[in-house]
């Protein structure tokens, strides 16, 4: 547990004539071309315009991504080297195409090449043991042609694929939403959801706890994997009917209906289940606005008996230090849901005390870009 880090407002000013002078200098084309070759500057300079070509090409990247997961290239290659040649046919391009592809993937550190033939970098084969990533990478094209004119996405102007994906957005379909609209992004939630659920036990202690209720807990996945780390734990999941419907269906296929229930419902009109000395929001905070966010903490203080506590755990924003999961990936992300944002735990802190909460923590997660975790205490 740690502190919490407070954003720091407006950072001490940086302008003046130094700033104006080293930005002058910077873009001056006479300048580049003199820094590039001078000895002391090249190293600087070539690594300042990789990362600006980085920047560049980056979409590129993913959709080398994109297609090296679409032709399941990483099982192709699990058990052994193959060339482009012998690749080809089964993935349905032609030797050239295949090359091109694999050239780009090793590129990009998916793969090795040796001798004419391609093996799995460590990274390509740390993909075959993460679905969920694998799983995002075949949602990213919806959201992919969002963000085709970021600008309009910005301004408000796209009718954006994720709004309606993510069928809840906006309070709409709540009590009526159909199994159709429920079951893709709750499928890939579940699938996402081991390495969320990972990280937050390994942050955060549930074994002290009797009773977890998990709000906006989708098919349950969050609930069945804190149920096998502490056996004592029973759990309540807590969604839309139909949702909910599909967690009753999988804890039941988990075998673990005795000691886990879930129960239909919006948090924006009805009741939260009682009984919990242990409230979790996973991946639920960021979907909404303030206004829902700081109703639906006042509705869980007042639901949880004193000395219970609410965990937060999300990708969060970095603050006043923006980081690429958190404010560039999620802050672009909610903007074409149309709803929400991620906030910073300085934000997530200041929302818990406003609705009553005291004891606010932090705490730590190994990979901070897959969630982090927040605690607090209801008195
Ligand atoms: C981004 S998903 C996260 C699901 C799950 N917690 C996880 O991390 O895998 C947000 C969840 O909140 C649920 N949700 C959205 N609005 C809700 C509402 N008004 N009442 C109850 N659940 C809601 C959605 O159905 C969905 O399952």
């Amino acid at each position: 547990m740690v502190a919490l880090p407070q954003d720091r407002g407006t950072p001490p000013r940086q302008g003046g004539w130094f700033y104006r002078w080293r930005t002058a200098k910077i873009a001056d084309p006479a300048f580049q071309e003199w820094a590039a070759r001078f000895p002391l500057t090249r190293p600087f300079v070539r690594k300042q315009a990789e990362a600006l070509y980085d920047l560049v090409a980056g979409f590129v990247y993913s959709q080398v991504l994109h297609a090296f997961v679409e032709l399941d290239i990483p099982r192709r290659l699990m058990t052994r080297p193959r060339s482009a040649d012998a690749l080809a046919p089964e993935i349905g391009l032609t030797p050239e195409a295949t090359r091109r592809l694999l050239q780009a993937a090793v590129a990009i550190g998916l793969c090795r090449v040796r001798h004419g033939k391609y093996r799995l970098s460590q990274m390509g084969a740390a993909l075959i043991g993460a679905p969920g990533v694998i799983e995002m990478i075949r949602h990213h094209p919806q959201f992919y042609q969002d963000v085709a004119d970021p600008v309009a996405l910005l301004r408000g102007e796209v009718d954006t694929n994720l709004s309606k994906y993510w069928g809840y957005v906006g309070g709409a379909q709540t009590h009526d939403m159909q199994e159709d609209i429920a079951a893709p992004y709750s499928a890939l939630m579940a699938v996402s959801q081991a390495m969320v659920a990972a990280e937050t036990r390994a942050a955060y202690p549930m074994d002290r706890h009797k009773v977890l209720l998990d709000i906006g807990g989708g098919e349950g996945a969050f609930v069945s994997a804190m149920l096998a780390y502490a056996p004592d734990l029973r759990g309540i999941v807590f969604d839309l009917p139909a949702v909910a419907e599909r967690a009753t269906a999988r804890l039941e296929r988990e075998g673990l209906s005795r000691r886990a229930e879930a129960t239909g419902g919006s948090f924006l009109t009805d009741p939260i289940p009682q009984g919990a000395d242990l409230i979790s929001l996973i991946r639920v905070c960021y979907d909404h606005q303030d206004d829902v966010v700081r109703a639906l903490l006042r509705k869980i203080r007042k639901a949880l008996p004193p000395g219970g506590r609410l965990l937060i755990s999300e990708p969060m924003s970095g603050g006043d230090r923006p980081t690429r999961p958190g404010d560039a990936y999620f802050g672009f992300y909610t903007a074409a849901m149309s709803t929400g944002r991620p906030r910073s735990l300085a934000e997530h802190a200041a929302n818990l005390e406003e609705a009553g909460f005291s004891d606010v923590k932090a705490h730590p997660t190994a990979q901070p870009f897959i969630t982090q975790v927040i605690s607090a205490r209801a008195d």
